[in-house]
């Protein structure tokens, strides 16, 4: 690929552009937003406006709703010579797509399964990609050139391909990311009329399970409306466990002692079902989570820290597969995960310490 044109400068289009602009392409910038575009381009993720010659890959980066007739417009247009999109519904494009008249030989769908709860370009990172899947959703048609195109596209931003079809994709989603997204703003909706003395104290739980909460509610409106029925049926289920939960909850607490020791028993088992689930969410480069072990570090709140914790980490020869922090504004010091093979993670943590690092046990 020598040229592309990404449509829809935000944040997951501008972190492409700035992916491919690293890597040479001659990237064209395009939004209806003019504004959203001038910013990518100041960031150095490529220059406004449409090519005169067709490109070859345009990557749509627009909302869902969109994307079918887009596409087709693009097509008419003869931005480029074969297309794909981002959007995180895939059986929606592929249909809107068609009904707009749109040929879908020279276009694959497309889904980089990562991203922020922020929007913009401004929010836009070169590396948002870097190891994670990205699905491919191929149909029958399908040339080889698109496909082609599109596999260097993931390949250039780091991301690994995974190829599905547009229901398998769209059911997967409903539960490892449509789902959660509802979950998480459902609870984070509970402290919206809560008591400041109980919200103030707020630690990194809450933090962790309502980060995605903070998304753009256009778009997930979009999303969930384009993928509701698949992602009722988890919400269904999640709903029983719920009702079990509150029985147990409330048998623990009442005054009927056979009752207590089934709740307890019921609450012993969906937090192991939980335990159990949580420990098939894949880490970095789609390797168990569970393989890893935390070195927990405390550092300052000052500029330069974590790189100079990176670099000793580095210095000793460890390789830091991953990493947590807890961001708590205001307060003077953070704690910070490094996720490390478990082989190395004592060693680790003796040379940071010994280094005057404070390393918690
Ligand atoms: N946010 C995420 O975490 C995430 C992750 C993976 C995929 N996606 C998908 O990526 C796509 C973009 O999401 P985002 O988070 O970058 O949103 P965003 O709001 O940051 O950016 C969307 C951009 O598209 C522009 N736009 C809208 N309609 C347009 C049109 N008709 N022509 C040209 N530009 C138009 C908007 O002005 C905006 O700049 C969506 O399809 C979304 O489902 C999002
Ligand atoms: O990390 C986040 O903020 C995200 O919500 C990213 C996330 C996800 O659910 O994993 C959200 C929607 C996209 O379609 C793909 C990725």
């Amino acid at each position: 690929m020598r040229s592309a044109l990404v449509v829809g400068t935000g944040l997951i289009g501008t972190s492409i552009a700035l992916a491919l602009t690293r890597r040479g392409i001659d990237v064209h910038l395009s939004d209806t937003d003019e504004g959203a575009a001038r910013t990518a381009a100041s960031l150095g993720a490529g220059h406004t406006g449409r090519p005169a010659q067709p490109v070859d890959l345009c990557i749509l980066a627009v909302p869902p709703a969109r994307i079918g007739a887009m596409l087709a417009q693009a097509q008419r247009e003869e931005w480029s010579r074969v297309y794909t999109d981002v959007g995180s519904v895939k059986a929606l494009v592929h249909t809107s797509a068609e009904d707009a008249g749109a040929d879908l030989s020279r276009f694959i769908g497309g889904h980089p399964l990562a991203g922020r709860e922020r929007s913009g370009p401004l929010a836009a990172r070169w590396d948002l990609f870097e190891g994670r899947p990205w699905v491919l959703t191929p149909g029958a048609t399908t040339s080889r050139d698109a496909l082609n195109q599109a596999l260097e596209l993931v390949s250039l931003c780091g991301a690994v391909p995974v190829v599905m079809d547009t229901d398998e994709h769209d059911h997967a989603v409903a539960l490892i990311s449509h789902a959660p997204h509802l979950v998480a703003a459902l609870m984070a909706a509970r402290l919206e009329g809560a008591r400041e003395e109980s919200v103030r104290i707020s630690g990194t739980g809450i933090r962790d399970l309502t980060r995605i909460a903070g998304g753009a509610p256009e778009l997930w409106e979009d999303i969930l409306a384009a993928n509701a029925p698949a992602i009722a049926e988890v919400l269904a289920a999640y709903a029983t466990d719920l009702t079990a939960a509150v029985d147990a909850l409330r048998a623990v607490a009442g005054p009927d002692a056979e009752a207590a020791k089934r709740g307890a028993a019921n609450l012993a088992d969906l937090l192991r079902r939980g335990n159990a689930g949580q420990a098939r969410i894949p880490g970095k480069h789609g390797t168990a989570s569970a393989s890893y072990t935390a070195v927990p570090v405390l550092i300052s709140d000052r500029p330069g820290e974590l790189a100079r914790l990176f670099a000793a980490a580095g210095s000793v020869g460890v390789n830091i597969e991953d990493v947590r922090i807890d961001h708590s504004p205001g307060r003077e010091a953070g704690l910070v995960e490094l996720l490390v093979d478990p082989t190395v993670s004592d060693r680790l943590a003796a040379d940071l310490a010994a280094s005057g690092w404070t390393v918690q046990s």
